[in-house]
């Protein structure tokens, strides 16, 4: 775990002494928008763009999941990290396609040799432009949502105009009170802010839990990125972020309406395939030596993801 600074790589982990015990995240660095438009610099096309993610990690999970559903997987290639991000940040178990690579670092000083920051993962990368697109997920979600319909033929929509001003509410209020609230939860240095995050962390959940009494989704009945945003939170929450993250009021399971919303979802397309356990649970507890100094990666929990859902009556 580290940054980099002015190209230059440096381990160190999170500052939390200047926020008061709190995790507060940085924003990405690359900030570019493949478009559909005449004289966009990053057009659409087949083969151009390669996705570097973690199997672990819930945002780079977002734009894997999108990349399926929206029938860009022979389009955009895609390489993952080893789920083990130590002293060297993320690495490549084996070297990656492009350059051969073997540190995830290395690829952002290929795209700026002096760049400066934390060193993330989703990355859309340009092969024809040699740099970085992107390294926020949230918009590299919103390009493979709409982008590239004309290459795939594949018009649905994640995003519809109609339904914006909800998603955008629900995404607001998931953001920071459940997706980085685990991370809150899970990275306090301090007693008042673990338990601070953990109250938020809950009540959020329990809003949630009660809207999905009696919506079959977040919105309404059409399913949208709000939904896929939320499921890569739920789905690390029992095997991951219960004990690595001490966030043990409840689990998942415990709820009545969230663990067959969050089955639905995993059961949706070929969604399920997006879901790497093994990463997930390895990167969480073998990677956070500070919150787990033995290293030792759990056996269970026993997820029943399989069974039927019961969400058709809702
Ligand atoms: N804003 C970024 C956040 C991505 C992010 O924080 N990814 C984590 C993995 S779950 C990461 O790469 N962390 C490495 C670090 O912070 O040094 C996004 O949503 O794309």
């Amino acid at each position: 775990m580290g940054k980099l600074v002015e190209g230059v790589w440096h381990d160190v982990w999170y500052d939390t002494k200047s926020s008061g015990g709190k995790f507060v995240r940085e924003d990405a660095g690359f900030r570019n928008w493949v478009e559909n438009k005449p004289g966009a610099p990053f057009q659409p096309e087949s083969n151009r763009y390669h996705l570097y993610v973690s199997l672990a990690c819930p945002w780079a999970h977002r734009t894997l999941i999108m990349r399926e559903l929206k029938g860009l997987t022979q389009h955009i290639d895609v390489t993952a990290v080893s789920p083990d991000m130590l002293d060297n940040g993320w690495e490549f178990s084996t070297p990656e396609p492009l350059f051969g690579f073997t540190k995830m670092h290395q690829i952002y000083t290929q795209a700026k040799a002096d760049y400066s920051g934390r060193v993330t993962v989703p990355v859309l990368w340009d092969k024809k432009t040699n740099s970085i697109v992107s390294n926020e997920s949230s918009e590299i979600l919103r390009m493979l949502n709409s982008e590239f319909n004309d290459l795939t033929g594949n018009h649905t929509n994640y995003y519809p105009e109609k339904l914006r001003h909800d998603i955008d509410e629900w995404n607001a209020f998931i953001y920071p009170n459940i997706n980085n609230g685990v991370y809150k939860t899970g990275f306090a240095t301090t007693q008042e802010a673990y338990e601070e995050a953990f109250d938020n962390l809950f009540a959020a959940l329990d809003k949630v839990d009660a809207h999905l009494a009696t919506s079959r989704y977040l919105v309404g009945d059409t399913l949208t990125e709000s939904d896929w945003r939320l499921f890569t939170t739920l789905i690390r929450f029992d095997a991951a972020y219960v004990g690595h993250f001490k966030c043990n009021l409840k689990r998942i399971a415990d709820y009545p309406h969230l663990q067959g919303y969050m089955k639905e979802l995993y059961q949706f397309g070929n969604v399920a395939e997006t879901v790497s356990f093994e990463h997930i649970k390895r990167h969480y507890y073998f990677s956070h030596k500070g919150i787990n100094p033995t290293q030792v990666v759990p056996k269970g929990p026993d997820l029943d993801l399989e069974s039927t859902h019961g969400r058709d009556g809702v």
